[in-house]
């Protein structure tokens, strides 16, 4: 099987007055098709690990490759356009555009990518999230669910071969966030996307086919076919150690 994302040897440090190691040499594969949650303590380098993973920040010493192509060889330019044509974001705070419609603010990656938005396809993904009725209304007239169903519209619609999702349901109720879920895993069970999610909560890393942990910028273990209180098992015993 194809890896749809790899990274090896990842080293990330920022030197804010004292030098912190965010990342301390982790190496991982994403295999192609598959829903991969990161967790671990709070500042373990999980956003760290997502953003060097997804070409929005250049690790200090080691390499990424998405879709097979070296990302940590190549020049900002092409690592800008690599990233916009291969891969899908979603965040905790929506990242939407106030002054942009919902399908304005789904199609901008396209447009940002220099393509032309395919009209049906992103009527298409439009009525699979529920916003048919909300194509043209701006993002402050919807709920926070409704606003990351735009997020997770607009991640889909240029047909990415990854998206990263660095806590997508951090800011949703529980019934927002299953929603928000099952969209995610849709994606990877029916349209072979992979999905790398950065998450705290046990619930939503069980969605997940596999769960990697992290702590202090290393790799803490791995649990296959999660539960919630597997997940949650590993956890208390990383806070504890
Ligand atoms: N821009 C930055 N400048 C300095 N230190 C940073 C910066 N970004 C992250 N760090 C540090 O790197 C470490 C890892 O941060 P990161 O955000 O990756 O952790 P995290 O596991 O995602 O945390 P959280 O769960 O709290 O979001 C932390 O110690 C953090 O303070």
């Amino acid at each position: 099987m194809t890896d749809a994302v790899r990274v090896e040897s990842l080293y990330r440090t920022y030197d804010a007055g004292t030098p912190v190691t965010a990342l301390d040499g982790v190496s991982a594969a994403f295999a192609a098709g598959t829903f991969t949650a990161v967790m671990g303590p709070s500042g373990s380098g999980k956003s760290t690990l997502l953003q060097c993973a997804a070409g929005l920040d250049r690790p200090s010493a080691g390499r990424v490759f998405l879709g097979g192509v070296e990302l940590t060889a190549t020049g900002d330019t092409a690592m800008t356009k690599f990233r916009r044509e291969r891969a899908g974001f979603v965040f905790q705070d929506y990242n939407l555009l106030s002054a942009l419609t919902v399908e304005q603010n789904v199609v901008l990656p396209l447009r940002l990518a220099g393509r032309r938005p395919d009209r049906g396809r992103v009527r298409a993904v439009l009525g699979t999230l529920g916003l048919t009725e909300r194509a043209g209304e701006l993002p402050e007239r919807l709920s926070g669910g409704q606003r990351q169903r735009v997020a997770v519209a607009r991640a889909l619609v240029g047909e990415p071969a990854v998206i990263f999702a660095d806590e997508p349901t951090g800011a949703l109720d529980l019934r927002s966030a299953r929603e928000v879920l099952a969209l995610l895993r849709t994606a990877v069970r029916d349209f072979g996307r992979t999905v790398i999610m950065v998450t705290h909560d046990p619930m939503a890393a069980a969605y997940a086919d596999t769960v990697l942990f992290l702590a202090d910028g290393r790799l803490a273990g791995q649990l296959s076919a999660p539960t919630p209180e597997a997940v949650a098992a590993h956890l208390t015993e990383l806070v504890a150690a």
